[in-house]
């Protein structure tokens, strides 16, 4: 942890006098003793520590696309219908460039089914980020979002970052949930939205990033900074990039 000492505007004492000998005997941050009381604590940094790993799990329901996603985050590819359901737990660990710093994400591919929730449940107590999938073709996987939840409010930390997903935005023939449900269930629940595609990649690179920004700026918040706002973020790369007809 760094300690700043900086001026503030009625600290001329320091400019006007001697108090600051820098070209002085004393070196360049020698101070009289008599102007020390012109130095302040203004501000305490924590700089981000890239050592630290944050454990970022992906849930919703079965067949989904949790174990779709996550491969072509990792791997950049898409083999259609090659995942059997998960049956236990697994992760990869990715390191991501935010900012000029390194940060870790290990992301853990859960199994959907019902049967694996007790399991699951252990993971959510030291995770730091969850993304939260539905299937844009499927209602059930939409309407379950709400038990998901609920689930995650019951066993994760307060202040866990959540990302909602809507996923496989290529099957736009079969899409029974519309962006705009998407977004209004999101915004019900105070957490980011985006709309991906493990199969053409669509955003999936952009979801990581965001969460790994949100928790970097987390860790590393100095008091008076501006939170950094992932709504924001996110909004701003879907202008940029103009993808996807105006749907993220
Ligand atoms: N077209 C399309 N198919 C997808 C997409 N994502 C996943 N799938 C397919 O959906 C099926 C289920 O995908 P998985 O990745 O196994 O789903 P999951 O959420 O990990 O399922 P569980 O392991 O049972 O929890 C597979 O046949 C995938 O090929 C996508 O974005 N587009």
């Amino acid at each position: 942890m760094d300690i700043i000492m900086e001026k503030t505007p009625e600290m001329e004492c320091v400019d006007q006098g001697e108090a600051l000998h820098s070209d002085s005997a004393y070196g360049s941050s020698a101070v009289d003793t008599d102007t020390e009381d012109c130095l302040t604590p203004l501000e305490i940094t924590f700089p981000y520590n890239e050592d630290l790993m944050h454990k970022t799990i992906m849930v919703g329901d079965s067949g989904v696309g949790k174990t779709s996603l996550l491969v072509q985050y990792d791997q950049g590819k898409f083999i259609p219908g090659s995942f059997s359901a998960t049956v236990g737990i697994g992760f990869t660990n990715k390191v991501l460039t935010v900012d000029n710093a390194k940060v870790k994400l290990q992301i853990w591919d859960t199994a959907g089914q019902e049967r694996f929730r007790s399991v699951t449940h252990a993971y959510y107590r030291d995770a730091q980020a969850l993304l939260l999938l539905y299937d844009i073709t499927s209602k059930s996987s939409f309407d379950n979002i709400r038990a998901w939840l609920t689930e995650i409010h019951e066993y994760a930390q307060k202040d866990v970052v959540i990302m909602l997903l809507g996923n496989k935005t290529d099957m736009a023939g079969e899409r029974v949930i519309k962006h705009e449900e998407g977004e209004k269930l999101a915004k019900e629940y105070g957490v980011p939205f985006m709309e991906t595609s493990a199969k053409t990649g669509v955003n999936v690179e952009l979801a990581f990033l965001a969460v790994a920004k949100e928790l970097k700026h987390r860790a590393a918040q100095q008091p008076n900074e501006p939170k950094f706002q992932i709504h924001d973020y996110i909004a701003s790369e879907k202008q940029k990039s103009g993808c996807c007809g105006g749907y993220m």
